[in-house]
């Protein structure tokens, strides 16, 4: 097989259509199911993610993106399925042996780990720590000049990510973008083959944004295979190479990312999702009555208080469903 010249090229010839056959695909997963009680989160037939791509998983609120990412690396537990990375079987396998075999994903920074300080968050990230095991005292020295290589590493890590002057702050004192950095950052202290990351743009600034996109590219350009999870869909156009979309627990399409943003299949998911049915009568009645309401209570706290019509244009225009997301 000829190498690739572009990331593009090695979708050539990759049929439009959901489960879609890769060239040379690193995750490959088949009848995933994962269920909350009576409902079905996930249940993917087939899918593929090309070695070397970006790849993006994209879908309305609740599709189940989140909860396919969990299972694949093992922090949920599916109900069935089968799922191979690099050949080799990985269902089943706890999340750090998962991380052992190259698939890594990005961690938003939880409450404890705001109270870390940055170099410690990084520490973290490693894996196939000797110093976990108990021989980590039987050979001491061992231990220690892996701690020292993980230190390296990570000081190398800040550097890159531009985070260094931060190395001794907490975690906690990092900026939205920052955040985001230092989760990348992290996930790279495992060497891994294949990053996954979720939803690397929320929070963060429009002025990280370009910064934020030229690292995922740069995982890509060494070599390594991004999945990410995203509601950006400038970021989804700007960076992927494949897309990937879920609805109701199912792939429903896949494609570049201009094809898929015309499906119709698509547009329906996200318009299912994000408009709602026309009000009835009765419902329109019934906000109506509520916004009444709320401004009688309102203007009952203020003295003389004077209330025009423009006062039911401010309630009416009060931010509400998907467009303020
Ligand atoms: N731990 C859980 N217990 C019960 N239901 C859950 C649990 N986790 C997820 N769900 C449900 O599973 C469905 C899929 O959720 P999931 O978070 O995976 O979707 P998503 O596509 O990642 O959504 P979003 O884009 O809003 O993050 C939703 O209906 C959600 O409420």
């Amino acid at each position: 097989m000829n190498a690739p010249a572009t990331a593009h090229d090695l979708f050539t010839d990759v049929p439009h259509t959901p489960g879609a056959p890769k060239r040379d695909p690193i995750l490959v997963a088949d009848n995933v199911v994962r269920r909350f009680g009576g409902l079905t989160a996930v249940d993917v037939d087939h899918v593929e993610i090309q070695r070397g791509s970006i790849t993006a998983l994209i879908g309305p609120n609740g599709a189940g993106k989140t909860t396919l990412f969990n299972v694949l690396t093992g922090f949920d537990r599916a109900n069935s399925g089968h799922w191979t990375f690099q050949g080799r079987r990985i269902s089943g396998q706890p999340p750090y042996r998962v991380a052992r075999s190259g698939m890594v994903r990005t961690f938003q920074l939880t409450k404890a780990l705001t109270r870390l300080p940055v170099i410690e968050n990084m520490r973290l990230g490693t894996t196939g720590q000797l110093g976990e095991r108990a021989w980590r005292a039987v050979f001491p020295w061992m231990w220690r000049r892996q701690e020292e290589a993980a230190t390296e590493r990570a000081e190398e890590l800040l550097e890159r990510f531009n985070l260094a002057q931060m190395r001794d702050e907490y975690a906690g004192a990092l900026s939205g973008g920052q955040r985001k950095l230092l989760e990348m950052a992290r996930a790279l202290m495992a060497e891994p083959t294949m990053v996954m990351l979720d939803e690397p743009m929320a929070g963060v600034n429009p002025a990280l944004t370009q910064t934020l996109l030229a690292h995922v590219k740069d995982l890509r350009a060494m070599g390594m295979t991004v999945l990410f999870v995203e509601h950006d869909m400038d970021m989804v156009r700007d960076i992927s190479d494949w897309v990937v979309v879920m609805a109701e627990g199912h792939i429903v399409s896949e494609g570049p990312p201009e094809v898929v943003m015309a499906d119709p299949v698509v547009i329906d998911a996200y318009l299912g999702q994000h408009h709602d049915a026309p009000l009835t009568e009765e419902d329109e009645e019934r906000q109506l009555t509520d916004i009444d309401s709320t401004l009688q209570r309102t203007s009952a706290g203020v003295e003389h208080a004077d209330i025009h019509d423009d006062t039911h244009d401010d309630a009416a225009a009060t931010p509400s469903g998907p467009e303020a997301r």
